[in-house]
């Protein structure tokens, strides 16, 4: 409701002003005054006009000094004053308007414009108090924004503080001088600083100058490029001095005028994933029985090694290696043996990695050793090293175990220029190595590079051999030590194929041992060998005892006895004059079954030797325990007994005790006279080998004794 005040000296003044007043409109409140001091006593009192009309001429205070106090108090230096006057003079209007005077109105005052005066100054005064009252809202909604933003800004950036302090990465940010502006909690927390403390150090100063020099190095390059670098792998000392992986990224850190001024780091813990990748790698490059690299890491470090050695400077040698016995072993005592077996011929191997070389198993009973710097001695060397390490008898499940080994070694460059070619060609020289026998290196040499054949092919073609009746048996000559003649031979199987390609036992026994063909294949080597020794006695030769090798599959089927009782009456032979050589595994595949099959055997009055006496488990109490009559002491012990004693004390005990078990013995693979000579000096009663005669035909045994008679060596 608008205020409005009359100041007049005169009361009738001031009740014809007020009527004028209240007809401006209906909601007027006027309030009139006749003493200038009561009318500013009461504005000061809190009551604020919107329009105040004043006389000018009054007792002790005119118009001008009033509007001058008016002014003076608060809130009333914009309310609209009309000064009511007779004087039209220029000087005093002027004196109102300097004391703040609006307007003015001539006395006598006209009703009428001194009600649109009003009017026009109530609506100005109106509009006046609206544009204050905005100002002081937008003033103040002003001032709360301001608050607000002030506050979500630092809201926020506290937030992002804690969410910086939260993420579990190392997060920090260093200026131009390589100087920490600023470090997330986390990587206080690792690296073992108060945040607070860091700021103004550099990274030497907190951890050490390595860290140090690294990233300075980094952010300068920051700096010169204006580029962030790529992550980066990098190891990082905790504060409890464990070495920790983190995958680093460093990128610029610009003011708002898009100047660098500084580097920000950030850096994730990695070190699980690096521990989980490694401990996959290291599942996948090694074998999990033995703990040894496998063929993937072989393949690995061959290449890298066949990389180097194309400079020219060095040679490599692959030694592959086969376990001679191990099926045997596998047959005989069971997987588990055969298992520890090859842990532990892997650390019987192990020491040869600590010359630099590579032991790595490949699968089965493959192991393979990679020698670097090799020389042909330094291959020879090893090889022989490596057969004498896996050679020396192991004892698992109460039994002393070992193997003499076949050792194929290709040598880069001259044997293969890839990795390929020598796996393959040292492979072809470890075949060709069992071939011969076993128990020896080989190193591979161009012609042993003939096509091999798959064993689909060779099955089929084992099967038509068969038939095709293209297997025969050379005979090598056994001879006694006393008299130096002839006493026996041993029966040799070979295959010759129809192109005319002699296979020797090893390039076909093996598998026809794993497909079953073994069975027919030896009742045939038994029948052919009783038929040739009647042939030899319908020419008249002296009766000879035949050698035959008997399978440790023969004695599976317990119909052995049956087969040689048939073999024996259908050729009409004397059943002395059969030896058949078992090896010491056949006797403890299944010791009882075996055992009750040999007294069977001995009932037919055939004799039993133990073949390859010495190598494989060698338990006297199977001597002992079983029907046998001979000990066939193995090849390989003969070969050095001039040289090695400890080969010369074996082939001694061998032939002590045959003495004292009141067995014949005789020594396979006797090649010269000081080996014959050395033998029968130790009391061996029999010799077999090169040095009488190879492995030869039916008709060349006739045509010997038919010449030279069965004196072979001299008697003693
Ligand atoms: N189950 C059957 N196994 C058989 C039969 N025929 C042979 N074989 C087994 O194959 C092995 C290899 O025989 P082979 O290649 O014939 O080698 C024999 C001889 O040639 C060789 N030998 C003989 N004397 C010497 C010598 O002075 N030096 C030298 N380096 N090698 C020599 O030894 C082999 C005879 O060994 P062994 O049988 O242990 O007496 C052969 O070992 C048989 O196991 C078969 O019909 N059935």
């Amino acid at each position: 409701m608008p205020l409005v005040i009359i100041l007049d000296d005169q009361v009738t003044n001031q009740h014809i002003f007020a009527k004028i007043a209240a007809s401006i409109s209906e909601d007027i409140r006027v309030q009139t005054f006749g003493d200038p001091e009561v009318a500013l006593a009461w504005i000061a009192d809190g009551h604020t006009p919107d329009l105040v009309i004043t006389d000018y001429k009054m007792p002790g205070m005119n118009g001008a000094a009033f509007i001058k106090r008016l002014r003076m108090l608060p809130e009333l230096e914009d309310v609209p004053v009309v000064v009511i006057t007779v004087f039209e003079e220029r000087s005093f209007r002027l004196r109102a308007l300097d004391a703040g005077a609006t307007d003015f109105l001539q006395s006598p005052v006209d009703h009428q414009e001194f009600v649109t005066r009003a009017r026009n100054l109530l609506k100005l005064r109106k509009q006046q108090l609206m544009l204050a009252d905005r100002a002081v809202s937008l003033e103040k909604r002003l001032a709360h924004s301001e608050r607000s933003l002030e506050e979500a800004v630092r809201d926020s950036s506290e937030r992002l503080g804690q969410v910086i302090d939260a993420v579990p990465a190392l997060i920090c940010a260093t200026d131009r001088e390589h100087r920490f502006i600023f470090m997330n909690a986390y990587q206080g927390e690792v690296m073992g600083v108060e945040p607070v403390e860091m700021t103004g150090r550099t990274a030497e100063e907190l951890f050490g100058e390595e860290h140090g020099t690294r990233n300075r190095a980094l952010d300068r390059l920051i700096f010169e490029s204006g580029r962030a670098v790529s992550a980066f792998e990098e190891e990082i000392v905790d504060r409890s001095g464990r070495r920790r992986v983190f995958l680093t990224t460093k990128s610029p850190l610009k003011d708002s005028h898009d100047r660098i001024v500084g580097v920000v780091t950030s850096a994730l813990d990695i070190t699980e994933r690096k521990a989980s990748e490694r401990h996959l790698h290291y599942i996948a490059h090694h074998d999990a029985l033995t703990g040894l690299p496998n063929r993937a890491m072989l393949r690995e470090r061959l290449r890298r090694e066949v990389v180097r050695a194309r400079r020219g400077d060095r040679r490599v040698a692959l030694h592959l290696i086969d376990l001679d016995s191990f099926k045997s072993v596998n047959d005989v005592l069971g997987h588990s043996a055969g298992d520890k077996f090859l842990v532990a011929v892997a650390r019987r191997l192990r020491p040869i990695e600590q010359e630099g070389h590579m032991v790595t198993r490949l699968g089965g009973d493959e192991f393979a050793i990679l020698e670097i710097n090799a020389t042909e001695e330094s291959s020879v060397a090893l090889a022989e090293r490596i057969a004498g390490l896996v050679t020396e008898p192991t004892l698992i499940a109460g039994q002393r175990i070992s193997s003499t080994t076949s050792i194929g070694i290709a040598v880069h460059p001259a044997d293969g220029a890839d990795v390929e070619e020598l796996l393959r060609n040292a492979d072809l020289a470890m075949y060709a190595a069992k071939r011969a026998g076993g128990n020896q290196h080989r190193f591979y040499a161009a012609e042993l590079d003939v096509p091999q054949l798959g064993n689909a092919v060779l099955d089929a073609e084992l099967r038509d051999a068969l038939e095709r009746e293209e297997f025969l048996l050379h005979y090598q000559p056994q001879v006694s030590m006393r008299t130096g003649e002839m006493v026996g031979v041993e029966a040799l199987i070979r295959w010759r194929k129809q192109d005319g390609t002699m296979v020797p036992p090893y390039g076909f026994l093996p598998r026809a041992e794993e497909n079953g063909l073994i069975v027919p294949i030896s009742d045939w080597v038994l029948r052919e060998a009783c038929r040739q020794s009647m042939l030899w006695r319908r020419e008249g030769l002296p009766p000879l005892r035949v050698g035959i090798n008997l399978s440790p599959v023969q004695f599976r089927s317990q119909t052995l006895p049956a087969v040689v009782a048939r073999a024996v009456s259908e050729s009409g032979i004397e059943a002395g004059l059969l030896d058949l050589e078992l090896t010491e595994s056949i006797m403890m595949q299944d010791a009882d079954a075996v055992a009750g099959q040999l007294h069977q055997l001995r009932e037919l009055g055939v004799q039993i030797s133990i073949d390859d006496f010495g190598t494989g488990f060698s338990s006297l109490s199977y001597v002992k325990r079983f029907p046998v009559d001979r000990l066939k002491i193995d090849q390989s012990f003969i070969r050095d007994i001039k040289t090695d004693p400890s080969d010369c004390a074996i082939v001694r005990a061998i032939i002590h005790l045959g003495q004292t078990l009141n067995l014949q013995v005789i020594a396979e693979g006797v090649e010269t006279k000081e080996q014959f000579e050395h033998l029968r000096s130790e009391g061996c009663d029999e010799a077999q080998g090169y040095y009488f005669g190879k492995p030869m035909p039916p008709e060349e045994i006739s045509q010997l004794l038919r010449e030279k008679g069965l004196k072979l060596a001299a008697g003693m």
